[in-house]
């Protein structure tokens, strides 16, 4: 049997996830959307199949107001929720979007009760946490997407500096997905070669900067809500690298028990992910000043949580 993807969330994450999920003929895709949308998922969804042809893959989609369709799934993305305009910042958010949560986790839950959860939601960790506390799976099947989306922002940003291709550069960015995330620079490198080597600071210190900003840089050039391309790209690559048992290393926001001497908090940090979800998570050894900017990071997201309304 194909495996089942659901994505909760048929709008512009949610969508253009199904649509590079659809490429890669990774399984058949179920697009939920919640019934004031009325024929909108189901009009996606039959859009998408519809490129099929002309494309060239036979991925099948189905659009749907109701759960039913989504039972057995073995990947639950959930993108539902509400995106920042201009001037808010994604905590700001927190509690809007933890009720779309609540609906969410009581719904597919039950009738995907063997499936990896992915969550998109912003704020990210927050509702990553949220998601893993409701749902009462284990850890490794609830894990939040950020850290893809940010290294990815790093790795354009050095790319774009150097005229070199982006294949070639590898960065890692952890922590939460807020202003305060770590990319790690001591980590990164084009082909190999440490960034220090190739760039001054004040250039390196740029891109860092750019990088902690890049949600809020495209929340301000759309002004209608925020990205959707690089978010739904590093959602696929998550799904394929689990659908494939890949063993892929990438940064993923999970909950942590002790690790980075962390508790009681998802959080951003590198783990490998495969069939069954995230399968190992990775403990770098931090400097002073890394373990310092963590720190900043932690205290945003427990901030964030703190400010979470009981239902
Ligand atoms: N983690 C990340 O890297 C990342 C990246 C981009 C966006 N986001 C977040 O993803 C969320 C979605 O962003 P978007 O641009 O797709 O927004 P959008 O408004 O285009 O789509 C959100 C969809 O969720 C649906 N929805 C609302 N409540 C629902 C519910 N209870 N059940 C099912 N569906 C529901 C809406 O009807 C809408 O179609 C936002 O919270 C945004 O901040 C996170
Ligand atoms: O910035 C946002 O609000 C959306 C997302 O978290 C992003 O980083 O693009």
């Amino acid at each position: 049997m194909r495996p089942k993807i659901t994505i909760v969330g048929a709008g512009n994450v949610g969508a253009t996830t199904a649509h590079w999920l659809a490429e890669r003929e990774l399984g058949d895709i179920v697009l939920v959307d919640i019934p004031q949308t009325e024929g909108m998922p189901k009009g996606k969804a039959l859009d998408l199949m519809q490129a099929g042809p002309i494309v060239g893959y036979n991925t099948r989609l189905i659009g749907t107001t109701d759960y039913e369709p989504t039972a057995n799934s073995d990947i639950v993305v959930i993108t539902a929720g509400v995106p920042r305009k201009p001037g808010m910042s994604r905590e700001d958010l927190v509690n809007v979007n933890a009720n779309i949560i609540r609906d969410v986790i009581s719904k597919a839950v039950p009738l995907s009760p063997n499936a990896i959860y992915i969550v998109v939601t912003n704020p990210l960790d927050t509702m990553t946490y949220l998601a893993y506390k409701l749902s009462g799976l284990p850890r490794e099947r609830v894990i939040g997407q950020a850290g893809i989306l940010d290294s990815a922002r790093m790795r354009t940003f050095i790319a774009m500096e150097l005229d070199v291709a982006v294949e070639n550069v590898q960065a890692m960015v952890l922590g939460g997905h807020g202003d305060e995330m770590v990319p790690m620079v001591r980590f990164t490198t084009v082909a190999g070669i440490p960034i220090s080597m190739l760039l001054p600071k004040e250039k390196i210190d740029a891109i860092v900067d750019r990088t902690r900003k890049g949600g809020g840089e495209i929340v301000s050039l759309l002004k209608t809500g925020s990205a959707y391309y690089a978010p739904g790209a590093a959602v696929a690559q998550m799904v394929e690298a689990i659908l494939k048992d890949q063993k892929l290393i990438v940064p993923c926001s999970v909950y942590l028990q002790g690790e980075y001497g962390l508790h009681d908090i998802c959080f951003g940090v590198p783990v490998k992910l495969g069939r069954k979800g995230v399968e190992q998570i990775i403990e770098l050894p931090l400097n002073e000043e890394e373990r310092a900017m963590l720190e900043r990071s932690v205290q945003l997201i427990r901030n964030t949580m703190a400010a979470l309304q009981p239902a």
